[in-house]
């Protein structure tokens, strides 16, 4: 499946950024949520995603922030995507629209389609966003929702092959699965889920 997208999230030093865009990421993460044990500011995020080549996705993440504080970041930062994790509706995703970012919008809901608030790409995630555990996309009553959709949550070099099986995912996204420790990532675990996932 050569063309699985494949988000690595959660970077926060050079060496992280260096590993996954080396590994052949098409996405890489920046946690601007407060709280996580891998926020960054701004300014430490603009100088990650300068090391980023043109043809890899940077995206800030954010959750439950307002808009005036996701724009904020954004435009301080330089990413180029946007991926939510709040409780924002399509007003929100169509005042981001105008700033011509790419926009994920992250859920643990059982949506039917990727597009309903107007996102480039929908993400299904853990209603713990960020926690590595696992939730249930292996259900026999699992439905994949129609267009681009990433899978996430508790993703690891171990299980994603099985992941992608079970749900026929567009993409998948990880953080803690390719951490040593938590908020510490390994750059020999996010080769080995970027081979994995595309085995
Ligand atoms: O990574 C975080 O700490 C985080 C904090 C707030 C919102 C989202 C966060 N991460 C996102 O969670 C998923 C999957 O994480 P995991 O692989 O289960 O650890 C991924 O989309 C991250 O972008």
């Amino acid at each position: 499946m050569a063309d699985l997208f494949v988000k690595i999230c959660g970077l926060r030093t050079a060496h992280d950024v260096d590993a996954a865009v080396a590994a052949g990421a098409d996405a890489v993460g920046f946690v601007f949520a407060p709280g996580s044990p891998r926020t960054v500011d701004a300014a430490t995020a603009r100088e990650l995603a300068a090391r980023v080549p043109e043809g890899v996705l940077t995206v800030g993440v954010f959750r439950g922030q307002a808009v005036a504080e996701v724009r904020r970041f954004a435009e301080e930062s330089g990413v180029r995507g946007v991926q939510l994790h709040g409780e924002e509706g399509p007003e929100e995703f169509e005042a981001l629209r105008a700033e011509g970012r790419t926009l994920l919008r992250a859920t643990a809901e059982r949506v039917r389609r990727c597009g309903e608030y107007g996102e480039d790409l929908l993400l299904l995630d853990a209603p713990d966003p960020g926690s590595g555990k696992p939730w249930n996309w292996g259900a026999a009553d699992f439905t994949a929702p129609e267009g681009r959709w990433l899978l996430a949550g508790g993703l690891n070099p171990g299980n994603v092959r099985a992941a992608l099986a079970a749900t026929g995912a567009w993409g998948v996204d990880v953080s803690s699965g390719v951490e040593r420790e938590r908020g510490v990532k390994s750059p020999e675990l996010i080769r080995a889920f970027v081979g994995a996932a595309r085995a």
